[in-house]
């Protein structure tokens, strides 16, 4: 018999479906509006102490007020929280409680985490709906679970132990669903477009100066772990699309969206817009946009890539296709599962082979000192340098 793969995980830890010592789940989340009056007092929250220029901020409501106030972002993950909870059931663990709490709008996080002190439960697994490393996407998220911390001690109560689960990026449950959408929106141009047609990875663009710093030092190059995650991600979907497809030589780019603060400081570039521009230039036949930074279907994904970036493309006369995200695909929700087992299984002292794909391997479990790190340095739960036990 051939060896199992490296992709696939022990099946002794999968059979058990052990989560001790976890006695729950709780995905932390970004959070969004779900209404008009919702808008300002979520951007408030957003941007609270870090001098998002008003101009910017008065932007990034229209994108909301277009959609009558609503952001997806929450819907999504009630969805997800429904395929984590269906794919718990039938394949163990099957009574872990799964909550959600999120980072900037309701269920807050503190209220979650008070709930789960209420409940008695002691340890918590958490999952974030970021994929890859940085301090937007981690540290942050630790540092509102320190908050919500010390803010339920300062109650009286005694918050569990949180355990922030590993980044996910190139995980299979993450990578395939992506590969399938990015075969669908393909399907989906006019056929003689396909075989031309580039595929645009795309995610958050962030400051150069946070990708620099966003794992532990000295790990990577230029771009830090975001970007070399990132390119990670887009090869491997580019890969199984050549292998689906047939067509060798059909080019890709990383580039990004979303860019906001102070026009002086350098992000990451190129922008999705002024890419298309470019492609558009150089006769690319289509455009494929695949969203590889996002979860879920975020304001982001409808606003900047299916309003801003389609209009763009419209206007250039250039046939763009965005491809899915992976929501709460089941393959996810059992590749978050697989994530809980394993960790719980690494905690309890066992060997265990943490799947990955890619060229990068699996993420470390604690970020170590001076990974992700914020401009100012504030407590962070779940890393090497937590405070809390
Ligand atoms: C890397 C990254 C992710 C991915 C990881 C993750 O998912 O966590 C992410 C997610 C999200 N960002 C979101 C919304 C916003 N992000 C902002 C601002 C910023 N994001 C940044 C980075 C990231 N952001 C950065 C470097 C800033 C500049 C300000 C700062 O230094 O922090 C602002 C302020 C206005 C603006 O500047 O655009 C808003 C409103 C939403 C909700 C969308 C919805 O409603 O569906 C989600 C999921
Ligand atoms: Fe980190």
């Amino acid at each position: 018999m051939p060896d199992q793969p490296d992709a696939v995980p022990t099946g002794t830890l999968l059979a058990a479906s052990d989560a001790t010592p976890y006695d729950a789940l709780l995905l932390l989340s970004f959070g969004g509006p779900e209404g008009p009056d919702d808008v300002v007092p979520f951007l408030q929250n957003v941007t609270r102490g870090r001098g998002i220029p008003e101009e910017r901020l008065k932007e990034v409501g229209q994108h909301y007020f277009l959609f009558d106030g609503i952001s997806p972002i929450n819907e999504q993950n009630r969805h997800l929280l429904d395929a984590l909870r269906e794919d718990f059931a039938e394949h163990g663990p099957a009574d872990l409680p799964v909550y959600w709490g999120n980072r900037n709008w309701a269920p807050y996080l503190t209220d979650a985490l008070r709930e789960i002190t209420r409940a008695g439960h002691r340890r918590v697994a958490v999952l974030a709906t970021s994929a890859y490393a940085s301090y937007s996407g981690c540290r942050q998220y630790r540092e509102n679970l320190a908050e919500s911390i010390e803010a339920l001690r300062a109650e009286g109560l005694e918050p569990p132990r949180v355990d922030k689960l590993r980044h996910y990026f190139n995980h299979p449950g993450f990578v395939r669903p992506m590969v399938d959408g990015v075969l669908k929106s393909l399907a989906e141009l006019p056929q003689e477009l396909r075989r031309g047609a580039h595929l645009a990875f795309t995610t958050h663009s962030i400051p150069t100066a946070a990708a620099d710093t966003s794992g532990p030092p000295e790990a990577h190059g230029e771009g830090g772990a975001y970007v070399a995650q990132h390119l990670d991600v887009a090869r491997l979907i580019a890969d199984a699309v050549r292998e689906a497809t047939g067509v060798d030589d059909r080019p890709w780019e990383l580039v990004y969206q979303s860019r906001s603060g102070a026009p002086h400081i350098p992000w990451l570039e190129p922008d999705i817009c002024d890419h298309l521009e470019a492609l558009h230039g150089a006769g690319a036949p289509a455009v494929v946009m695949v969203p590889i930074g996002f979860v879920s279907d975020h304001m982001e994904v409808l606003y900047d890539l299916d309003t801003e970036a389609t209009a763009k493309a419209a206007e250039l006369g250039l046939p763009v296709a965005r491809s899915a995200t992976v929501g709460a695909d089941p393959r996810f929700a059992a590749a978050v599962r697989e994530l809980l087992l394993e960790r719980a299984a690494a905690e309890r002292g066992a060997a265990v082979r943490p799947c990955a794909l890619g060229a990068l391997g699996p993420s470390h479990d604690l970020c170590p000192v001076g990974c992700c790190p914020a401009r100012s340095p504030k407590p962070a739960a779940a890393g090497a340098d937590s405070p809390f036990a």
